[in-house]
């Protein structure tokens, strides 16, 4: 196997360099390229490690031809057209809980230079103004902060501003009653926030619904001399409104990491009264950037070593224990997804996967995963396992997954039934001596066949000399079998015979075999 490449495009800590190389991949560091220059050098890497600042576009991704995976040391994947890069079959992870306390720490701070104007007192002292009477702060004890979001880092904020004995409040539709008690906190909507915090600390993603969460209207009709902390994602606040109700004291300060348009060189509050900010620094610790780096370097090798898949947000999760285990189960579901994808004619809209005995223990969502890339293969030839699901979900497939408990006649097993319109047709397989993929059933008829390279299927009326005439017919055409396997569903019935070859039979070969005599229907198969 070829050593895995990547490119760490972002500023990171040395340790993920070091993680990568000592798991076998060749690491390449090239930070602040523009998109161009990426674009031009991303072709030859498997692996990409990023942080805030590469921003991974379709066109990075369509020039992006070896990339298996991008690994963002951090949390925020707003950089990353994930749905672009999941069409692409290129899997994308974060890191979700390296930078978190770090980040929960910096919005504490953020919370104390705001109640008592540090940054503006620290400029003037060392201006030489002793400005000693224009600024009167306030304590944050018995204070009330409303949290928009208490995910990770909304909850270390809560559990650290209980400390400061402030009384935390929160807006998140997706808080759990349960998890809200553990949190001690008091779950409420966003106006109830808004009328009663005096303190607002932002803790979403920004998505379609999080947008200018705190508009216009919202900061208008907010508490009087509310403060506003926001250390998740800009866009999350309108910029304007917030400056006009900075001057207009609606809000008495606010405190931002993040901005709309990043990097902020230029920004209409800049200057505008109590307003304070960082240059996204929320994550900005040397441990949280060690924790990051060491996190996404090691989930990145073990996926373009192993196949092991962590904290990827377009694909199910696969431990590295597990993805040795795995892998022979993948290598068969891969393989009876592409003979039905073969085999089956017509618009089909159903496919099922029943897993049963040791198949039925193991995590199921990686076999789905192979059995679709393999079925799907029909439609496309860059399909794999991150993309299949969301272009089965494309062509309106309807997957069901069935996990027998009955023992079979097999150790283990996977069938794969797809709805056609003459029927269910139905491919089944095994492991032979727990890593030999074994196909063990063809639409109701049982064989015993290895799915390899280049094969012939045959349908035939199960009369003696046809083994003959099939064998003679490729003999004289220079064609080495390389395996024969044969299947009858009764004696003199209908049988089926699944050859492999060494090359590819040709269309003027296979014209001949259909003319054979007994013979029904002759595919050719690849695998
Ligand atoms: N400034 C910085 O350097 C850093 C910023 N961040 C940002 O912080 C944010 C939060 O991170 P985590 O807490 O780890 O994420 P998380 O996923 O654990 O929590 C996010 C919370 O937001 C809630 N939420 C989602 N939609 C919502 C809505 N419409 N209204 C209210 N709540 C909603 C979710 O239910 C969830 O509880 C992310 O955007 C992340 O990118 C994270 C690390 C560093
Ligand atoms: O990497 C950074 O400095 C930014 C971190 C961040 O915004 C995140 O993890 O979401």
């Amino acid at each position: 196997m070829t050593k895995p490449k990547v490119l760490i495009s972002d500023k990171m800590d040395p340790n993920a360099a070091r993680i990568f190389e000592e798991r076998g991949c060749d690491v390449d560091v090239i930070t602040g390229e523009n998109a161009e220059e990426l674009k031009a050098r991303i072709g030859e890497y498997h692996g990409l490690a990023i942080r805030s600042s590469t921003t991974v576009t379709p066109e990075i991704l369509d020039a992006a031809t070896n990339l298996k995976v991008i690994g963002r040391a951090g949390i925020g994947v707003d950089n990353v057209d994930i749905p672009y890069a999941s069409g692409k079959g290129v899997v994308v992870m974060n890191t979700p809980f390296g930078n978190s306390i770090t980040t929960a720490e910096h919005a504490i701070a953020m919370t104390m230079a705001l109640a008592r104007m540090i940054p503006a007192a620290n400029a003037r002292t060392q201006n030489g103004e002793w400005p000693k009477k224009d600024f009167m702060g306030i304590e944050v004890t018995g204070k009330t902060l409303g949290l928009i979001g208490a995910g990770n880092i909304g909850g270390i904020v809560a559990t650290r501003a209980q400390g400061l004995r402030m009384k935390v409040i929160a807006y998140d539709p997706f808080l759990t009653e349960d998890r809200a008690v553990e949190l001690g906190i008091e779950k409420v909507d966003l106006d109830n926030l808004l009328s009663r915090a005096d303190f607002v600390s932002l803790h979403t993603p920004l998505t379609d619904q999080t947008r200018n969460i705190l508009s216009r209207e919202r900061l208008e009709n907010a508490k009087p001399g509310i403060r506003i902390v926001n250390c998740a994602r800009g866009g999350l606040i309108d910029e304007a409104a917030l400056k006009d109700c900075l001057e207009s004291g609606q809000v008495a300060g606010a405190a931002l990491d993040v901005f709309a348009e990043e990097p902020a060189k230029e920004n209409p509050l800049f200057g505008a009264p109590n307003f304070i900010c960082t240059p996204h620094l929320g994550a900005s610790t040397t441990e949280a950037q060690v924790n990051v780096a060491l996190q996404v370097a090691e989930q990145m090798a073990d996926y373009l070593v192993n196949g092991g898949v962590t904290n990827a947000l377009n694909m199910p999760s696969l431990s590295a224990e597990e993805a040795p285990k795995l892998k022979p189960y993948m290598a068969l579901a891969e393989r009876l997804g592409s003979l039905v994808g073969q085999l089956a004619h017509g618009n089909l809209t159903k496919i099922s996967i029943e897993r049963e005995g040791a198949a039925a223990q193991l995590n199921g969502k990686p076999i789905t995963g192979a059995v679709l890339a393999g079925f799907m293969r029909r439609y496309s030839d860059t399909v794999n396992m991150v993309n299949a699901p969301y272009l089965a979900k494309e062509r309106g497939l309807e997957v069901s997954e069935i996990r027998h408990e009955r023992d079979g006649a097999f150790n283990t097993l996977i069938r794969v039934t797809v709805e056609t319109e003459s029927g269910p047709r139905s491919v089944a397989g095994t492991l032979f001596g727990s890593d030999k993929p074994r196909l063990v059933e063809i639409f109701g008829i049982g064989i015993e066949a290895e799915l390899d390279g280049h094969m012939l299927y045959i349908v035939n009326d199960d009369k003696p000399g046809f083994i003959g005439r099939i064998g003679s017919l490729l003999g004289e055409r220079g064609i080495n079998i390389g395996t024969f396997n044969l299947g009858r569903r009764d004696a003199g019935g209908e049988a089926v015979l699944l050859l492999s070859l060494d090359d590819a039979p040709t269309a003027e070969t296979i014209a001949e075999a259909e003319k054979v005599e007994g013979v029904k229907t002759v595919t050719a198969l690849v695998f």
